[in-house]
């Protein structure tokens, strides 16, 4: 199984130190990369992130460094933990010291706001496309701080062939963290990415109306809309109703642990999207990610209502109850019809893979 294999974790944030934690327990000899100094010093001697992950005891056979060079040294395994609008810089900086058989395994959620393009694409960018063979993402509903408890938990390994994905799924896997592989490496990034829009959202509808009903509808139709965009840019469309689709929308829409959803309770409430990102402090995927759809669906000339107002509100100062009554006020439509005609398209354009930007 590779057990006492090393891997490197850069972004010593909540996510990267709780698969840090878990991949230590499971035998590897794990570095954990962060770019802060006082950081790496708190984790070395205290054993515990008291800001991204508190009351978790780290185990002893990881280490944190801000060292690059010595963490990637030897590592069979390199797992990106970077909020996704630093991956390209991190991944520039860490690639000259990243073995070429070495399985890179990214984790962030979120579309690269001015290129719009995939983190998978930026690999392919930075790295070259001779380099995907060994790359994969890991997605799917996992909250950081249930993970490192070890609370039951199923999450899904893309890569473009068999191999990756089977290299991350045995990586990974554990008793409590079932790993499933899928081959539908634009669906799983879309899915992971596009959900925190729909949980920043809902949470703006927790904060202010307090509405079970609204919420569904609102959760529902954010999944129809992610969909319609990934059939469009040639995902799979059942990958949009497992772990990476509605999976991580349920988690992250519903949790408490959702930094999305806190911070969109607090723009729900009245307040400006300053304070609410102050108020979680930490990184909040979904804004970035609202702006970058918005221009996804733009170039692929996709209809998305829901990121359209998140967009307005975020970005336009508009007030999110106006949001709301213009999403209900929407010209009807015919709910399977529309998901039907979007399939047809999908099947018609499969063979055209150019954007329209
Ligand atoms: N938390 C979770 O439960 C899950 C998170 N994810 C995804 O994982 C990614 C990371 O999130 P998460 O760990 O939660 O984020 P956090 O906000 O908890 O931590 C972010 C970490 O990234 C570091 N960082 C920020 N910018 C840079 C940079 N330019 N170079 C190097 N390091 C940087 C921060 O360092 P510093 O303290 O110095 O700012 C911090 O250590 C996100 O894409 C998120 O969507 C996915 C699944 C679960
Ligand atoms: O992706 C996540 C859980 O699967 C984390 O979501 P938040 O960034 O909203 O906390």
């Amino acid at each position: 199984m590779g057990e006492n294999g090393k891997v490197a974790v850069l972004g010593a944030g909540s996510w990267g130190t709780a698969l840090a934690a878990h991949l230590a327990d499971k035998g590897y000899r794990v570095g954990l990369w962060s770019r802060r100094p006082d950081q790496v010093e708190q984790l070395n001697t205290c054993r515990e992130n008291s800001r991204y992950l508190p009351g978790i005891k780290l185990p002893e056979n990881m280490l944190a460094t801000g060292d690059l060079e010595h963490v990637l040294s030897a590592a069979e395994y390199v797992v990106f933990s970077v909020p996704s609008h630093s991956f390209r810089q991190v991944l520039s900086d860490a690639l000259a010291y990243i073995d070429e058989n070495a399985l890179v395994i990214n984790t962030a959620k979120g579309i690269e706001e001015n290129s719009l393009q995939r983190l998978s694409e930026v690999f392919g960018e930075v790295a070259g496309n001779g380099r995907a063979k060994n790359y994969a993402v890991l997605s799917g509903p996992s909250h950081a701080e249930e993970v490192a408890l070890k609370m039951p938990a199923a999450v899904v390994v893309a890569a473009a062939s068999d191999e990756p994905a089977t290299r991350g799924q045995d990586l990974f896997m554990t008793e409590t963290f079932r790993v499933y592989t899928n081959p539908d490496i634009i669906g799983v990034e879309l899915g992971g990415a596009l959900k925190n829009i729909i949980a920043l959202g809902t949470g703006i509808v927790d904060g202010f109306i307090g509405s079970d009903n609204t919420k569904a509808a609102f959760i529902t139709r954010g999944l129809a809309e992610i969909t319609r965009l990934g059939i469009a840019m040639h995902a799979n469309p059942l990958t949009f109703a497992g772990l990476a689709g509605l999976g991580d929308l349920i988690v992250t829409c519903t949790s408490k642990h959702s930094r999305n959803r806190r911070a969109g309770i607090e723009i729900g409430r009245g307040n400006s999207l300053e304070q609410a990102l102050a108020g979680v402090n930490m990184v909040v995927e979904g804004v970035r990610t609202t702006r970058a759809t918005h221009g996804l669906a733009k170039a692929w000339g996709v209809e998305m209502p829901i990121t359209e107002q998140m967009y307005q509100v975020l970005f336009k100062g508009k007030n999110p109850k106006t949001a709301v009554v213009n999403l209900m006020n929407r010209d009807k439509t015919n709910e399977v019809e529309e998901v039907a005609l979007a399939k047809i398209k999908w099947w018609i354009e499969k063979d055209d893979k150019s954007p329209a930007f």
